[in-house]
C-alpha cells in the first residue's frame, strides 16, 4: 500500500448557507489523501499502473463546477463518492478549507474520510 497526496487544490464552487454566498462561486482549497496500492507502479514505472493524481484533481474540479451545496460536509461527501467511483483507491481523506469567510478567522475547514466497502 501507499499514499498519494494532493494539497492546496483550488476548487471553485457555489457553496454556502447564506444568500450572499449563493450569488457567485467561492474558491475552496482541498487537501486529499488517497490510500492506494503503489506496488505495481513501483516496479513498472507506468502511470497506467497507479492512480493518476492529475486525473483525480481534474475529477474533483469537475465536481466543484457541477455542485451547488450549502455545506462543506455535503460537498465533501460528493467529492469522496466521485473519487471512489472512478479511481482504485481503498480510502480517501479529505480536508476542505474555506478561506476568508469569518471576519475573525483566517480559514475554516472540515475533514472527513471514506473507506471503500
Ligand atoms: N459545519 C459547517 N458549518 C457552517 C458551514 C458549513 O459548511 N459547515 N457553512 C456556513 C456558511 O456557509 C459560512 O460559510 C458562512 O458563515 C456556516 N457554518
Amino acid at each position: 500500500m501507499g499514499k498519494i497526496y494532493i494539497t492546496g487544490l483550488e476548487v471553485d464552487t457555489l457553496i454556502g448557507v447564506y444568500d450572499w454566498e449563493r450569488v457567485r462561486t467561492t474558491q475552496l482549497l482541498l487537501d486529499v489523501t488517497l490510500d492506494v496500492d503503489l506496488c505495481a507502479a513501483m516496479q513498472s514505472d507506468d502511470v497506467a499502473d497507479t492512480v493518476d493524481y492529475a486525473k483525480v484533481a481534474e475529477c474533483i474540479v469537475d465536481v466543484g463546477k457541477q455542485s451547488t451545496f450549502e455545506l462543506l460536509e455535503a460537498f465533501g461527501s460528493k467529492v469522496m463518492d466521485a473519487v471512489c467511483e472512478h479511481f482504485a483507491v481503498s480510502a480517501i481523506t479529505l480536508k476542505i478549507v474555506k478561506p476568508n469567510i469569518l471576519p475573525n478567522a483566517k480559514t475554516v475547514a472540515v475533514e472527513m474520510s471514506k473507506e471503500r466497502v
